[in-house]
């Protein structure tokens, strides 16, 4: 094991790295909310403002995953659609199956110039997650309870807001909605199966209201849905510990461009489409598994320097606050202080704890387990 390997297992590097994240992140938070009344005078400046600040948490996580990891990212892509990729609003349909998928996402965001202003359709329950979750209140994301008779209006209202987004951005839908498992690919199936549908093997049954929802009430200012298929290298499962602990992953992302307007208007023939685009996505997965390759060539999309240096200046901001607070703790010898500062470490590192559990697979919802009463 090198330096830099050994450097980046050891515990007190996460707990720097942690800590960068957290103090910086609820700052940024803060800086959010200040720009509230910016929302009165000019809407569209507030937004502006609030993804260069949304820029400034979730590049942190990319330059974790690209430059403290050495996690390669690789598209495999049409060469002539990549001119297209980031300047123009497109609908993402990706494959929910691996804990760091948000983050390779993001990653090409980066790569693409629309890390900012980046979106999604995100259950509610990560609203209440500090930092990222209350970032996404001012980014406009789209939350949903996953209950439809709820869904369908608010995510509308939500979707309909982003009509007169002033920056281009990818919208990402996990039509799955719910991470893969065993048991909720077996139980999809079944559904699958009553519905006449062919089986799937490397997905589960996609959710096809949120797309439908999606499609209409952003034709005319989306351009097209990118189909992604990511996977990753040697059969990998990735996880955000791995990742810290420096472990470098190799994933593959497949994007196909597929214009707006070939997709159908009305909710059964939209609902058809999408089954029969995710046929399409397993055979892709399949030939991925057999092969190692996805089809298409590769394109070019080397990791940017931006999120590192925004991860380097936030690092540098609270990182020497954090110095000479333990100086001074240290060198004022109180015990009460000393003692009332531990506790305070333990709660920001349970809190640490709980929000990197959010990205755990075995800690996933039990949405999916069963079959949903509206079947
Ligand atoms: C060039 C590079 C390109 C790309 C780069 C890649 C990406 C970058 C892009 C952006 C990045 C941005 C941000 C990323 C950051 C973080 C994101 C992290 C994670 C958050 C993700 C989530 O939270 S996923 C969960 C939330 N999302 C969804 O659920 C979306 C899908 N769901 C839907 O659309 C649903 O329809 C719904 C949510 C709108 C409503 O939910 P409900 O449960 O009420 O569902 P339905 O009404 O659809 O369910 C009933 C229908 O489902 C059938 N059914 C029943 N049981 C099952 C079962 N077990 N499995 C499958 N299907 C089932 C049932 O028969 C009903 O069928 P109908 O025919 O009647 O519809
Ligand atoms: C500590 C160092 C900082 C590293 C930077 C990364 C920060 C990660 C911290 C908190 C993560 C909060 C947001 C995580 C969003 C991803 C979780 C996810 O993928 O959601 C799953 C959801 O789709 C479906 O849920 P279920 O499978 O039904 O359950």
């Amino acid at each position: 094991m090198g330096l830099g390997e050994c450097l980046k297992s050891q515990v007190l590097c996460h707990v720097l790295i942690g800590y960068v994240f957290l103090a910086s992140g609820l700052l940024i938070n803060l800086l959010q909310l200040c720009t509230l009344p910016v929302w009165w005078l000019n809407k569209s400046l507030a937004r502006r403002i609030n993804c260069r600040l949304g820029y400034c948490i979730s590049s942190q996580s990319v330059a974790i995953l690209d430059w403290w990891s050495g996690t390669e990212c690789t598209l495999y892509t049409d060469p002539k659609m990549y001119p297209l990729y980031g300047n123009e609003n497109g609908i993402v349909v990706l494959n929910h199956q691996f804990e760091i998928d948000f983050m390779c996402g993001w990653s090409f965001c980066d790569r693409f110039g629309v890390l900012g202003s980046a979106k999604v359709l995100v259950k509610k329950e990560l609203a209440y997650v500090p930092v990222i979750g209350w970032m996404w209140y001012f980014l406009e994301i789209v939350f949903c309870k996953r209950k439809w008779e709820e869904d369908r209006i608010t995510v509308s209202q939500s979707l309909q807001k982003l009509r007169d987004y002033p920056e281009n951005f990818w919208f990402l839908l996990f039509c799955e909605g719910t991470r893969f498992t065993a048991k909720k690919h077996q139980i999809s199936m079944e559904v699958a199966e009553k519905k006449g549908l062919p089986k799937l093997k490397h997905h589960l049954l996609p959710r096809t209201k949120g797309f439908w929802l999606t499609i209409q009430n952003l034709r005319g200012t989306v351009a097209a849905v990118y189909d992604s298929t990511l996977n990753f290298r040697n059969n990998e499962s990735p996880s955000l510990s791995g990742i810290l602990s420096g472990k470098k992953y190799h994933a593959d992302l497949y994007v196909r461009r597929i214009p707006l307007e070939s997709i159908p208007e009305g909710e059964a023939e939209c609902a058809a489409w999408l089954h029969k685009l995710y046929q399409e996505k397993d055979g892709f997965q399949e030939q991925y598994i057999q092969t190692g390759r996805y089809p298409g060539p590769i394109v070019s999309t080397p990791r940017r320097l931006g999120p590192l240096i925004n991860w380097l200046c936030w690092s540098a901001l609270v990182l020497f606050p954090l110095g000479a607070f333990l100086v001074s703790l240290l060198s004022s010898g109180s015990t009460l202080t000393i003692l009332a500062s531990l506790a305070f470490c333990y709660g920001a590192s349970l809190l640490l704890r709980w929000m990197i559990g959010q990205t755990e697979i075995s800690r996933s919802s039990g949405y999916g387990n069963k079959v949903n009463s509206s079947s």
